[in-house]
């Protein structure tokens, strides 16, 4: 199998694309940058592609929602690209990181399926707790709910990651118990804050600043019922080196990469 070729999407207010591209030219696919208005004026360009995926950043300057502006530009004028991506034949993968998360979260994408009354998004995510944007690193655990690998392509074989936070409409809340029970039941709360790193999947809510926005179950990352389409708000491309970690200095033993890497090694090796 040649090497996947992944659409990083940038839009006005982008800001993680190049660290992004970067992370996914280390685990060995092809990467491009490609703008949203690129894609509008040229509908074959997304056939060049079986990875898709948004960025972190302030699109469109998270006016009215975070995520909002660009999952209606998605939704009125590249609505064949995210259902190529999104269901199509089933064979291409969707990665949301923060703002990205928040765009596949307005367009429903990761809560597709979920019973929910006509009309009423089963999730949102909501500013965080303290209201504030909170940037930090935190502790995250896989649940495995949906098997032993989990129900995530993204995250098969891993267990636990350090990764960066940073984020204000972070705090991811299900309409209800019954639609929190349902995604947590399909293994669809792939990724949860946790307190350090021996500790594993907790479904109340765990203190500050553990979890970092007061998130329902913890969540940090959810995937749809096939895991292909995954949203994290944490972001992986930003541990892909060891000396991205903030004690890199004072560590005797060094690992040869950051914890991110993983996550973009499976998106490569789910082609193969
Ligand atoms: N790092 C990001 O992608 C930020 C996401 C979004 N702008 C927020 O603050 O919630």
């Amino acid at each position: 199998m040649p090497r996947p070729r992944v659409l990083v999407l940038r839009a006005p207010g982008t800001n993680c694309d190049e660290e992004t591209a970067y992370a996914f030219e280390r685990a060995g696919a092809e990467c491009e940058r490609v703008h949203v208005n690129r894609l509008a004026e040229n509908a074959a360009l997304k056939d060049r592609y079986q990875i898709l995926c948004v960025p972190g950043g302030f699109s469109y300057g998270d006016d009215i929602a975070a995520g909002r502006i660009l999952a209606t530009r998605l939704q009125n004028h590249l609505a064949d690209l995210v259902d190529t991506f999104v269901h199509g034949k089933g064979d291409r993968l969707v990665l949301g990181i923060c703002n990205g998360m928040q765009v596949l979260m307005r367009l429903g994408v990761l809560t597709e399926n979920v019973a929910a009354a006509e009309g009423e998004q089963p999730a949102t995510l909501a500013w965080n707790n303290h209201g504030r944007f909170e940037d930090r690193w935190v502790h995250l655990a896989t649940d495995t709910a949906g098997g032993e690998q989990g129900a995530c392509a993204f995250l098969r074989g891993i267990r636990h990651m350090y990764l960066p936070m940073a984020h204000a409409e972070g705090k991811f809340v299900a309409r209800s118990e019954a639609v929190l029970d349902e995604l947590k039941q399909a293994g669809r709360l792939c990724l949860r804050y946790t307190r350090d790193a021996d500790s594993g999947v907790e479904d109340n809510v765990i203190e500050f600043p553990a979890n970092p926005n007061g998130a329902d179950a913890n969540v940090a990352g959810v995937c749809d019922a096939s895991g292909r389409v995954f949203g994290l708000m944490p972001h992986p491309e930003r541990h892909i080196d060891p000396t991205q970690h903030p004690y890199w200095t004072r560590r005797t033993k060094q690992p040869e990469v950051g914890d991110g890497l993983a996550m973009f090694q499976n998106a490569v090796n789910w082609f193969e």
